[in-house]
């Protein structure tokens, strides 16, 4: 899969400042430090197109990604970052909920979890919210390389029946670190996009089925 162009457009925290809803949008939602970040940059080839930090909390602003002249990949502000006060950690829910509710050109909203832990409540209530507003409902997990290959299957399998995922939505183990599943994530996003875009050839591809190489 080839990117011809992926330019950062900007940072925005009020919507009358976000740009114009005249391409479909992909956005990107999970808890802080889940490595939406981290995945964009994999996906796009950069090293640091976005900001990536140990530190949770970094992603305070929505960004936005135009892909190819045909798409944005928007990076939400993550939320359930307990450090931060309970007015700024309003303010985040306030930004994300307005975006989500009222962005007329946003086409599919992707969930990152990390692959490690159960869902938080505020990610049930995220994909809950997905599923309820007509979206695929494809689940990232992330740091697959933190598990090995059985644990990582059966954490799947956890993280699928506690978000209540249907059968026909998907759950994608993607690794940063390893440069490891995010193909199959584009392959995903090119099926939603397909219909509304002249997305290149290159995206269309079969799916390769992702050998995660773990110890
Ligand atoms: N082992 C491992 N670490 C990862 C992976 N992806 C991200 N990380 C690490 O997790 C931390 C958070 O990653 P980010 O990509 O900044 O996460 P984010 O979700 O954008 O964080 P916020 O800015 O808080 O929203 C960083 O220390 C990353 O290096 C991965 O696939 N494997």
């Amino acid at each position: 899969m080839i990117i011809k162009e992926a330019a950062f457009v900007g940072s925005f925290v009020k919507m009358e400042q976000y740009p114009v809803p005249d391409m479909p949008e992909i956005a990107m939602a999970g808890r802080s430090n889940v490595g939406k970040s981290s995945l964009i940059n994999t996906m796009l080839n950069r090293k640091k197109l976005a900001k990536t930090s140990s530190t949770p909390g970094k992603t305070r602003t929505i960004n936005f990604y135009k892909i190819n002249q045909t798409f944005y990949l928007v990076d939400l502000p993550g939320y359930g970052y307990a450090k931060v006060s309970k007015k700024e950690r309003e303010s985040w829910g306030g930004m994300i909920g307005t975006y989500l509710s009222r962005r007329s050109s946003l086409q599919e909203v992707v969930l990152l979890v990390d692959c490690r832990h159960d869902p938080s409540g505020e990610d049930k209530q995220m994909y809950e919210w997905i599923q309820q507003h007509g979206f695929g409902g494809v689940v990232i997990a992330t740091k697959a390389d933190k598990l090995s290959r059985s644990k990582l299957t059966q954490q799947l399998r956890r993280i699928r029946n506690q978000l209540g995922m249907p059968k026909e939505a998907v759950i994608l183990p993607v690794s940063s670190l390893k440069k490891e599943g995010s193909e199959a994530v584009w392959e995903a996003l090119a099926d939603k996009l397909k219909p509304l875009t002249d997305l290149p050839d290159e995206l269309d591809r079969d799916l390769e089925t992702i050998e995660l190489d773990r110890q």
